[in-house]
């Protein structure tokens, strides 16, 4: 699904209504409709309380319409709009609506008193992606009263305050929202770390805008879901045997994180590919025999480290390195052999860089050059900024890794939640399984183990990357249904990758 700007939103939303011949009044009920469907199963079967917060234009709109909508079902709802001296056309349609009812409307100043009922659910209808420049602090009581408030809070289409596609000043006032129900697609800053606070969660509604309009709309963001991965899986043969499904060298470890190791390796496995080979230094052999049969192993000359990357490594198809590896200047030197050596090759297998590879590349900047092209980098945000340098907002640091991307031609899989994806190409696909549980020592370990495994198995880097960032995120949220959150540890992720390919290979689910 694209992600687009508020004003490609716009331009979509006005294709449209020529397309589907409709007026704005009748798309602004359809997004009520869709708004109404999905409170309805936010709350049950309960009646519940409702307070409307409305702005005067049509994010406004859209509050109004649904709180008849809310009405009309039998909930208590108190709607208040803020005065101003025009409203928009759909907006004031609305207000007509609900005067026609006789259902009342309070006035609503930025310098209002409010008092929220318990209980009572809070709908954010105040400014949408109309928003033209930051909130000024007049607006910091109003906001405050709501942000401080006990009631579950959900935003319209996007927090109030936030842009939807370029930075907000932290500073300013913005709602923090339970969940966002948006219009459409899903907004680049409901995806940045940087606004979790006001965005923590978010579902994205279908307004039934043209899907044709939307092919002509380009955008260098992309929100991966289902469909979209389902795409990329190749199909099992009948007459498969391990070789066909490749064999993937896993290179970690050191004295004290053998685990990264192991769990890199026993991913691998349980993704798929045939047969997987581990590279450790000899510390390792027995625990890692010992914990899982089905790798081979190989072992450094040393006891604590790698030292050197055996002849035979580029005999394999798909390399994943760095998972626990530690950056000993030994383990260093070896690299940069190894990418001599690389350079010599007619053709090479496909590369996954982890953790302290990584650590070593940003120590390195000259040996980027050297980076096979269509290697795939799995930093977690340390590791990145360590790799580019500083950036002041998440805008800036995609922008940078985009540049990076296309400069070194590489493939960059920011971790996080919602994973950002960055191609050699410069598109930007952002994850959307995933869940905060699975922040947990050794994830990362496990994700590098599953996209090597997928580069084994032919999958092109990107498809790999991609593939793999999702089945990772979607194997966490199934375990995430039988076990707490805070409880979810790497091996679980591990357990409930079978899960994951049987979900996503069932149209069904
Ligand atoms: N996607 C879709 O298909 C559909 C979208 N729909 C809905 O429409 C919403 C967009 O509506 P919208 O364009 O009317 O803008 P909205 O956010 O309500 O506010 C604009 C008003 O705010 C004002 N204003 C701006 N900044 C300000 C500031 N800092 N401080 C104070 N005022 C400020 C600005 O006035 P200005 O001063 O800039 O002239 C203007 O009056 C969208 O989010 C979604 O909910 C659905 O109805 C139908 C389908
Ligand atoms: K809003």
């Amino acid at each position: 699904m694209k992600i687009l700007s508020a004003a490609d939103i716009y331009k979509w939303e006005q294709a449209t209504l020529i397309s589907q011949n409709i007026s704005s009044v009748e798309l602004m009920e359809r997004a009520a409709e869709a708004l109404f469907q999905a409170i309805q199963q936010y709350v049950g079967e309960r009646q519940a309380s409702f307070v409307i917060l409305c702005g005067f234009g049509n994010n406004g709109g859209d509050g109004l319409a649904l709180g008849r909508m809310l009405h009309m079902a039998g909930h208590i709802v108190r709607i208040h709009l803020l005065e101003h001296t025009s409203y928009s056309a759909e907006n004031e349609i609305n207000q007509q609506r609900l005067h026609e009812m006789d259902i009342s409307i309070s006035s609503l100043s930025p310098e209002s008193i409010l008092e929220f009922p318990a209980k009572s659910i809070l709908i954010d209808a105040l400014f949408g992606y109309g928003l033209a420049r930051p909130l000024d602090d007049r607006w910091k009581p109003l906001l405050y009263q709501i942000n401080t408030a006990s009631n579950p809070v959900l935003s319209i289409d996007i927090p109030s305050g936030l842009f939807a596609d370029k930075p907000t000043p932290i500073e300013a006032p913005i709602i923090q929202a339970h969940l966002t129900y948006t219009f459409a697609c899903a907004k680049l800053s409901l995806l940045f770390p940087k606004y979790a606070s006001f965005t923590s969660n978010f579902q994205i509604l279908d307004i039934g805008l043209e899907k044709n309009i939307e092919n002509t709309l380009s955008t260098p963001y992309e929100y991966l879901q289902k469909e979209d991965v389902q795409l990329l899986i190749r199909p099992l043969q009948k007459f498969s045997h391990k070789g066909t499904f490749g064999h993937a060298y896993m290179v970690g470890g050191r004295y004290g994180s053998i685990g990264a190791a192991i769990l890199a390796s026993k991913a691998a496995l349980k993704t798929g590919c045939g047969l997987i080979t581990a590279y450790i230094p000899a510390c390792g052999y027995t625990i890692l025999q010992g914990a899982f049969p089905e790798a081979q192993v190989e072992t450094d000359p040393l006891d604590t480290h790698i030292s050197m990357f055996p002849k035979q490594i580029t005999d394999y198809d798909a390399i994943g390195m760095g998972m626990g590896m530690g950056t000993h200047p030994d383990t260093e030197i070896a690299l940069r052999q190894l990418f001599e050596r690389l350079k010599l090759m007619p053709s090479i297998p496909h590369l996954l860089f982890d953790a302290d590879a990584i650590n070593i590349l940003a120590k390195n900047p000259d040996w980027h050059v050297l980076i096979p092209p269509n290697s795939i980098l799995t930093p977690h945000p340390k590791e990145l900024e360590r790799l580019i340098g500083l950036w002041t907002d998440d805008f800036e640091k995609i922008a940078k890794v985009r540049d990076w991307c296309r400069r070194y031609q590489q493939i960059v899989v920011i971790k996080g939640a919602n994973t950002a994806i960055v191609l050699p190409n410069e598109m930007v696909h952002f994850n959307s399984t995933g869940n905060p549980g699975m922040a947990t020592g050794g994830s990362g370990d496990v994700l590098s183990g599953i996209i090597t495994s997928l580069l084994a198995q032919g999958h092109t880097p990107a498809d790999a990357a991609l593939l793999g960032v999702y089945l990772h995120g979607l194997a966490g949220d199934i375990a995430a249904t039988t076990i707490h959150e805070r409880s979810i540890t790497a091996t679980d992720i591990i357990a409930h990758l079978s899960s994951a390919w049987q979900h996503l290979q069932n149209p069904y689910l």
